[in-house]
């Protein structure tokens, strides 16, 4: 873990052995095979490798939305989801979106109000309460997102590029966000993202993953000092030798549906 690790880390998760399978026969497809992963409470970890290599699939498998074909997967408390589009109910307020997750862990009715402002004011969005998601901007709908998860007292967080749809400068803005959040509360993410400076921007350790079947082909530990600039020579660097990676893996796929065909 990082030098700046969270005071309180909590969550963990670990995945061992862990295979998906989709469909039958022919038309079977082999998403992830024997993965092993191991995430520390606090710990966090990006995740980027080529189009389709299964990352999205690990993540569902981690939530406990989808079973996995062989393996154990075990996380150390409760696991929240982000997703690139915000998810948040049209028809209610962005404290009504955050309420509603309280009520759903069990917050008393009258804890609620007071505890969805107090969140929602954690991700810059205290004098918006009231808008409704329509009213928002796609940053501001990702912190409500992002207020959500924080309501869900969540020990890991699961992202499956969350920021994907944002411009440069929101996305910047929402790095320094979710790494402040994440420091204050300790929790363990799984952040998965196409975007590799994003990825040595915020994690503690960067991982590739390779295709058909998904897999860990190269892990790097980030021991820049936090806050990190994204242009800061360091972050350059690190970012050029994992894009040069994930270039290498996406090719090799290429070449092999090159020569299939
Ligand atoms: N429910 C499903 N049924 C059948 N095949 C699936 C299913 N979910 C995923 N797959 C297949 O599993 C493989 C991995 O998909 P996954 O969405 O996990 O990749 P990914 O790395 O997240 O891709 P991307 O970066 O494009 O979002 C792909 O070949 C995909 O078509």
């Amino acid at each position: 873990m990082s030098a700046a690790a969270p005071t309180a880390a909590r969550g963990g998760l670990r995945l061992r052995g862990v295979s998906k399978s989709f469909g039958r026969g022919d038309s079977q497809v082999t998403a992830l095979g024997d993965l092993d992963l191991d995430v520390a409470p606090g710990e966090f970890v990006a995740v980027v490798g080529g189009s389709g290599c299964g990352k999205s699939t690990m993540l569902t498998l981690a939530a406990g939305l989808e079973t996995p074909t062989t393996g154990s997967i075990d996380a150390g408390g409760k696991v929240a989801l982000m997703f690139q589009e915000s998810t948040l109910l049209p028809w209610l307020t962005a404290a009504g979106n955050v309420e509603l997750a309280l009520q759903l862990r069990g917050v008393p009715t009258a804890e609620r109000g007071a505890l969805a402002r107090q969140l929602l004011g954690r991700v810059r969005l205290g004098r918006h309460v009231d808008k409704r998601p329509h009213e928002m901007s796609g940053g501001m709908r990702q912190r409500v997102a992002l207020a959500r998860v924080l309501a869900q007292d969540a020990a890991v967080v699961l992202m499956d590029e969350p920021l994907g749809a944002l411009d440069a400068m929101t996305r910047d803005q929402m790095h320094d966000l979710i790494e402040e959040v994440w420091l204050d509360a300790g929790f363990s993410v799984v952040f998965v993202t196409h975007n590799v400076r994003e990825a040595v921007r915020l994690a503690d350790r960067t991982i590739l993953m390779g295709a058909r079947p998904g897999r860990i082909i190269h892990e790097q530990r980030i021991q820049v000092p936090r806050p990190r600039a994204m242009e800061s020579a360091p972050c350059v660097a690190l970012a050029a030798d994992l894009t040069q990676r994930l270039r290498e893996e996406v090719a090799r796929h290429d070449e092999a549906d090159y020569f299939e065909i």
